[in-house]
């Protein structure tokens, strides 16, 4: 069978994990990587063994074998290089947010249906054995009626003044930060979970380190640093390093997330509570093995990630026996797979249901954040659109 023939645009954290996931596949090869300039773009080929290396993505764009592009750079690209994806008949995998501003993310989406490519978003969170689980359970009506939502996604590699990274500068990360760089993923994840969407919001947001030392080199994702006087500026930082939002979900489920990138000890904790009419049940990205499962008349359970443990829906999902611990690159790579599973059985965008965040979803998110933004700046509940 041919593989699939796919360039990768942007290798710097996030790059090189879509690359390892889709190479796991066994039905993809990645043939070229576009970078920022030729020398970086040469480099990171080299390392990463990716034969074509380009400067330009658009040179890449052109290549008439690749049918498929992931879009990996910072947030402000992601609108012009998804649209010069589709426009040149790609199929397409963005990073998220999906794009800078709501009428940005719906022209992607109005484009890509257009233009009747398959679309993805890398809302990866979805793609756990425990999180397939919990869906299927609720949708089962084993837990009883969704009433409450309630967690948090909390890190802390932003946490001291001298942490630095594009997502804090609103012109390439855009005008929110720990709201869209990871409240997307922690709302994404709980309406896939639930099957509701949030509908309104109340916001409070909060920027716990104003000023921070923008250092004269580039700091990599998750990199840490120690600087001498002279070798950083300081600078104002308008972004948020924290929020705390309620709302109300579009089936009557009431709910709360805290979202934070300055909490110490917290390194990806992404987690929610499902509280229901019968039960509860709780999931955390750091221990993503064990969900808990709450009742009031007898002794609470842990289920533990086992093939034979788990619903028919949740099965494909993991890969190994209990105790041989799947994580991070394994959710990762079940996107992948769902992704080109999509592509290689020639369905259709348009008509059949994608077991994978789509540009309808990534521009959901973009529309949750913005209300998020509106509502801390008017401090009242405010609707997200959904008419799309
Ligand atoms: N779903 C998930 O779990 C995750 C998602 N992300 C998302 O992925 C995206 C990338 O994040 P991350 O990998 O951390 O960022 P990085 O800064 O680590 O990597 C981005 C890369 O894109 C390159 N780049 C910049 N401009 C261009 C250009 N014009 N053409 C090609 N490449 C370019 C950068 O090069 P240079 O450094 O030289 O500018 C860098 O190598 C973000 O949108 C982020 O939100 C990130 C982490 C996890
Ligand atoms: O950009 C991001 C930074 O941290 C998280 C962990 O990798 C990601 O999920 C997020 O998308």
């Amino acid at each position: 069978m041919q593989k699939i023939k796919v360039g990768v645009i942007g290798t710097g954290f996030v790059g090189p994990a879509h690359i390892e996931a889709v190479r796991r596949l066994g039905i993809v090869e990645v043939v070229a990587l576009a970078e920022a300039n030729q020398e970086l773009a040469e480099k990171k080929a080299a390392e990463l063994g990716i034969a074509k290396a380009y400067g330009d993505y658009r040179e890449m764009l052109a290549d008439p074998d690749i049918k498929v592009v992931h879009n990996c750079t910072p947030n402000h690209l992601h609108y012009k290089i998804n649209k010069d994806i589709i426009m040149a008949g790609k199929h397409v995998l963005s990073e998220k947010p999906l794009a800078m501003t709501s009428s940005e993310s719906a022209e992607l989406l109005q484009l890509a249906r257009e233009h009747k490519v398959v679309h993805g978003v890398n809302f990866n969170y979805r793609q756990y054995p425990l999180v397939q689980q919990l869906r299927a359970m609720i949708r089962e009506g084993t837990l009883g009626t969704v009433n409450l939502v309630h967690g948090s996604y909390l890190q802390d590699w932003l946490l001291y003044d001298t942490d630095y990274n594009w997502r804090l500068e609103p012109k390439v990360g855009g005008s929110s930060r720990a709201v869209a760089d990871i409240g997307s993923h922690w709302c994404d994840t709980v309406q896939h979970v639930i099957g509701q969407r949030i509908t309104e919001v109340f916001a409070d947001l909060a920027t716990v380190i104003p000023v921070r030392k923008r250092p004269k080199q580039r700091v990599a994702t998750f990199g840490v640093q120690e600087l001498q006087a002279g070798q950083y500026e300081e600078v104002p930082i308008k972004t948020e390093d924290y929020a705390t939002v309620l709302l109300r979900f579009s089936d009557g489920a009431r709910g709360v997330f805290t979202v934070s990138q300055v909490s110490a000890g917290r390194k990806n904790r992404l987690s929610f509570e499902i509280d229901c009419s019968k039960s509860s049940a709780f999931w955390n990205q750091e221990e993503p093995e064990h969900l808990w499962i709450g009742h009031r008349e007898r002794p609470n359970e842990i289920l533990m990630a086992d093939p034979a443990l788990l619903l028919p829906e949740a099965k494909n999902y993991i890969h190994h026996p209990g105790g041989h611990n799947e994580g991070w690159p394994d959710g990762l790579k079940n996107m992948m797979h769902n992704f080109y599973n999509f592509i290689l059985a020639a369905k259709d965008p348009l008509v059949d249901t994608p077991s994978f965040a789509t540009f309808a979803d990534g521009h959901a998110a973009m529309c949750i954040i913005e209300a998020i933004l509106e509502s801390n700046a008017t401090q009242r509940w405010v609707k997200v659109n959904n008419n799309f």
